[in-house]
């Protein structure tokens, strides 16, 4: 089978290329092109000066889980410096923060009323040309006039506008103009000012489309406390016996999780993720809640009404007793009776009475807090993943209607196998997560994270924590199983302490409790990445499971002969799930389905770089904003893919997800630079692709991924 890349828009010359490259390489290979293409003849690479120690075999460093890379490409690891050039883990944060070394240490603490004020300012100044005119380029064709929160003076906008970048704009291979029309940072690609395509040719890809968007009016009655209705979720509850439970108990957790909350550090949820310029596309509606509203000053009202995004209390679980319209909070009896008559019909009683759904044989690309984000999972699903979900969203989130958590639910048209993702710690919350989730999205699946290690989840009982709490899981699955058709799954570590394996002792209920699928991470909480993934374990559990109930085993697949030993080790298994693996390599998906090792060239790799560049412009946008969000997040994943060893560059292959790289040169400048740890170079990638960074920029990854044991979520 052939490999697809589809057609790609160089966003960068060759002599861009050249001339971003890191000043640390050796100079021969810098003078020279066709460095940039990939040389399999390590002859040709740049030769790294002799080394004084003895050198240990492969074998030797194998043991020692050291990258057996050939000595020929090694070179001393780079000098650490203060500015920010090839200095290694060390500047990550540092890196282009120079600027900022002046700033005051104590910065003044602005009341949000004088924030809010600072904002609208902002959104009135030149910088933000409102949506509607940018789109059109007439003054006329925004609906709200002077009301508008933004600016109308095209002038002005296009005077300050900084130059297009290299490239076109990412559009033009869609049907339709730019949304983003005079305000796309490749504006002069578009024929006219209606952003229509200046190369008629080029069109042609179908529009790239996202759905499960958050509509306004269920946002609203989000918003309002007990107007949405969750009929099937507490009428399953109700037969469960789960109503009211557990609530005295929830409120202790709650007063305890106030108190971690108030000594956390800030980061909401938990896991350092900053969801909030997150994977929430760019609003082209922006102005559309002063419209909803009609009056602009109106706007102000409905903020209030907002639930704060992202606060700290945020993912705290309420205590959700079953209310609804109509019914006194403090008569849940009654209100139950009365949803369970009208309901009752619509009960989905029976967990065989599910949607099938097959994962059996299916590359399953795991769900990835920050890095999974839409963008990413197109150039896997281009790359031959064939089932994707979400980033993990939290329920109470979701049922306070915050538009960064829905937006981790956006689904793009070539996800043609797709689930998404929560976490929550009580049957009531997930329960009704899962029907909303179902009346207002397209979605094949829904998983629930019971495997996430990080504290913030933890101790609100979410996440790892329900591993010790069986009851408690089997009342989430059940509720919310048996509150939706479409097939639930969970997703489990092997327990919660190191050396107390649980899911062997619940493996053969997990079934019975409704969940369609099981994918178990073979390692406990306590280990977060500290050991190899235990699959010897997640054997004993597949082979133990009823043949109902689908598992799935997840844990360092990191080439096609990892995927093949577990596949042929266990049958029992139905797949693996890949994470870590597809964000180092995206292209494992390419290798597994093909059956080979793939040694990669730098400039394919830039391609699927490039890609992902498009992708991220089309779904963050195209104007300033949403090409310094894609950055970002292609930073995030940069972070990630600096740990690919190319092939031709190992005495051993393949390449292992624990080795350590020693400090290498790759077969030409490019390789050289994708395999640096510096933020530095990441950021020279990101320029050759996006242009400079804007002054003052800043960039800390989120995860970190050259901790090769840090935590992350699942
Ligand atoms: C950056 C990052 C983010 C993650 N986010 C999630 C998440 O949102 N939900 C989840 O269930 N697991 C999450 N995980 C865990 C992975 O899905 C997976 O279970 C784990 O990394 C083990 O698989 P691997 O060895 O193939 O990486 C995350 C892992 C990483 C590295």
């Amino acid at each position: 089978m052939l490999v697809f890349f589809p057609c790609l828009h160089f966003y960068i010359s060759t002599a861009t290329i050249l001339h971003s490259l890191p000043q640390t390489l050796p100079p021969p290979a810098m003078a020279d092109p066709s460095l940039l293409d990939n040389t399999l003849n390590p002859v040709s690479a740049a030769q790294p000066p002799p080394l004084d120690e003895a050198h240990p075999t492969p074998d030797e460093l194998v043991a020692k889980a050291i990258a057996p890379v050939k000595r020929h490409f090694l070179r001393p690891p780079p000098v650490r410096t203060c500015d920010g050039n090839n200095s290694s883990k060390a500047d990550e944060g540092a890196a282009a923060q120079k600027d900022d070394a002046s700033a005051p240490i104590l910065k003044e603490k602005k009341s949000k009323r004088q924030l809010k004020r600072e904002r609208r300012q902002e959104q009135k100044s030149a910088l933000h040309i409102c949506p509607e005119v940018a789109k059109s380029g007439k003054v006329s064709s925004c609906p709200y006039g002077d009301r508008c929160r933004f600016n109308h003076d095209v002038e002005a906008f296009k005077a300050q506008k900084p130059d297009d970048l290299d490239g076109m704009c990412p559009f033009l291979t869609t049907k339709g103009p730019c949304p983003y029309g005079l305000a796309c940072r490749f504006a002069g690609t578009h024929k006219d000012d209606n952003g229509e395509a200046a190369n008629e040719t080029i069109n042609g890809d179908e529009r790239s489309s996202e759905m499960n968007v958050l509509k306004k009016d269920v946002q609203k009655l989000l918003w309002k406390k007990n107007r949405m209705k969750f009929p099937k979720a507490d009428a399953a509850l109700e037969l469960l016996g789960l109503v009211g439970q557990g609530k005295k108990k929830k409120m202790v957790e709650n007063e305890n999780d106030d108190k971690i909350v108030s000594n956390d550090s800030g980061d909401v949820d938990g896991n350092g993720c900053c969801r909030a310029t997150g994977d929430s596309s760019n609003d082209l509606d922006c102005a559309a809640e002063v419209l909803e509203e009609g009056k602009p000053d109106e706007a102000d009202t409905t903020d209030e009404l907002r639930p704060p995004k992202k606060t700290k209390s945020s993912i705290d679980e309420t205590c959700s007793v079953l209310v609804n319209d109509g019914c006194k909070q403090n008569e849940p009896e009654t209100c139950i009776e009365n949803i369970v008559e009208d309901n009752d019909k619509c009960l989905k009683l029976h967990p065989r009475e599910k949607k099938l759904i097959d994962f059996r044989e299916k590359l399953y690309l795991a769900p990835l807090t920050t890095v999974g984000n839409l963008p990413f999972r197109q150039v896997c699903k281009v790359l031959g993943a064939d089932v994707t979900c979400g980033e993990m969203a939290m329920c109470t989130n979701l049922l306070q209607g915050q538009a960064s958590e829905w937006a981790l639910l956006r689904r793009h048209s070539s996800e043609d196998l797709f689930g998404v993702q929560i976490c929550g710690a009580y049957p009531d919350t997930v329960a009704r997560t899962v029907e909303l989730i179902e009346q207002n999205c397209t979605v094949d699946f829904i998983d629930i994270n019971m495997g996430c290690p990080i504290d913030i989840v933890v101790n609100k009982g979410a996440g790892s924590a329900l591993l010790m709490k069986p009851t408690r899981m089997k009342s989430v699955v059940e509720a919310s199983s048996r509150a939706v058709d479409i097939p639930v799954t969970i997703k489990v570590r092997t327990g919660f302490y190191e050396g107390k394996n649980r899911i062997d002792s619940l493996i053969a209920d997990i079934g019975n409790w409704g969940a369609t699928a099981v994918t178990i991470h073979g390692r406990t909480r306590q280990q977060r990445y500290s050991k190899l993934a235990n699959w010897e374990y997640i054997y004993q559990c597949a082979r133990a499971a009823p043949s109902s109930l689908q598992v799935l085993g997840n844990g360092d697949v990191f080439s096609y002969l990892d995927w093949n030993s577990h596949k042929s080790d266990c049958p029992e298994l139905s797949t693996c799930m890949i994470a870590r693996g597809a964000l180092i390599k995206p292209w494992i998906f390419t290798e597994i389905k093909e059956q080979r090792h793939w040694d990669i060239s730098s400039g394919q790799r830039l391609d699927i770089l490039k890609d992902y560049v498009r992708f991220g412009l089309q779904h963050w946008g195209s104007d300033s904003k949403g090409v310094e969000t894609t950055r970002h997040f292609l930073l995030e994943w940069l972070s990630y893919t600096c740990r690919y060893i190319p092939i031709g560059l190992l005495d051993n292959i393949p390449q292992r997800i624990n080795w350590r790289p020693p400090s290498y040169f790759g077969r030409d400048d490019l390789e050289t630079l994708m395999a640096s740890e510096s933020a530095a170079d990441w950021i020279r990638i990101s320029e050759m692709l996006l242009g400079k960074v804007p002054y003052g920029f800043t960039f800390a990854p989120k995860h970190k991924s050259n901790a090769y044991d840090s935590a992350e979520n699942g």
